[in-house]
């Protein structure tokens, strides 16, 4: 289970989380969504441990995050630099030499269903393949955390589908809980269990897809467009 308590994270003058508390169950599979700058990526890095909070607590399992929850946090960043030298099966070895929970035959596998070629230097690779490429080696993880940040970005939407629909073929449910951000929300929706909305670093709703679709009788698009307009009227 992911617990935030009070968190707030703060770069020099920009509160980009503030104040946020949320838990999140294990073995689902969770939406974070919101406006450009509302705080995603930053929600996504304190999880990670990448980023620490200014105040307030993270934990996981009850546990309070750290470095070291990279070894059952498998984070895809939303980086352009990433890893451009090496081919896709160097990349491949050199994650089965780093994560004791990296399974390659399933990375080789997964590689051949993306079909990418894995012969092939990621810097000569189009920008949709290189997302490929990221999905492969941190869904090959067996990691108990799976964390994706924007995963679908330079994917044309023809392959949209079939790469989310890869997602939830090679995610290992309910064993593991998914974590991701996307503006794709329409398409990412059908694997959805919940959903947090942030807006200017706070979280304005966390809900079950189902309560969205069955009580407020809307998908999740309209239901957050609602949110935020709701939001833009009490500000004003
Ligand atoms: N390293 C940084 N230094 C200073 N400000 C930052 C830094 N990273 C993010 N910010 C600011 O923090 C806020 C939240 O940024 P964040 O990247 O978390 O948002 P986001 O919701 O992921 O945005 P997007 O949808 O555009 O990716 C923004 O105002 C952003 O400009």
């Amino acid at each position: 289970m992911i617990q935030l308590t009070n968190v707030t994270k703060r770069y020099l003058a920009t509160k980009a989380i503030r104040q946020c508390t949320l838990s999140m169950d294990s073995g689902k599979v969770i939406g974070i969504i919101g406006e450009n700058g509302s705080g995603k990526t930053t929600l996504l890095k304190l999880l990670s441990g990448l980023l620490k909070p200014s105040k307030g607590i993270v934990e996981i399992d009850n546990v309070v995050v750290d470095r070291r929850i990279a070894n059952k946090l498998a984070f895809l960043t939303d980086s352009e630099y990433f890893f451009p030298y090496l081919s896709v099966m160097e990349l491949i070895e050199f994650y089965n030499s780093q994560f004791d929970d990296f399974d390659k035959e399933k990375a080789v596998e997964m590689a051949k269903f993306m079909n990418l070629n894995v012969e092939q230097k990621i810097k000569y690779l189009s920008k949709g393949n290189k997302s490929r490429v990221k999905i492969v080696v941190t869904l090959s993880r067996n990691a108990p955390y799976v964390v994706l940040d924007e995963p679908f970005s330079g994917l044309d939407p023809m392959v949209r589908k079939a790469i989310i629909n890869g997602i939830i073929k090679f995610i290992n449910m309910p064993e593991q809980t998914l974590i991701i951000t996307t503006h794709e929300i329409k398409e990412v929706e059908p694997i959805l269990d919940e959903v947090v909305v942030l807006r200017k670093g706070k979280i304005i709703a966390h809900e079950t897809v189902d309560n969205v679709r069955e009580v407020n009788k809307m998908d999740v698009v309209d239901w957050m467009e609602q949110l935020y307009s709701k939001e833009n009227m009490s500000v004003s």
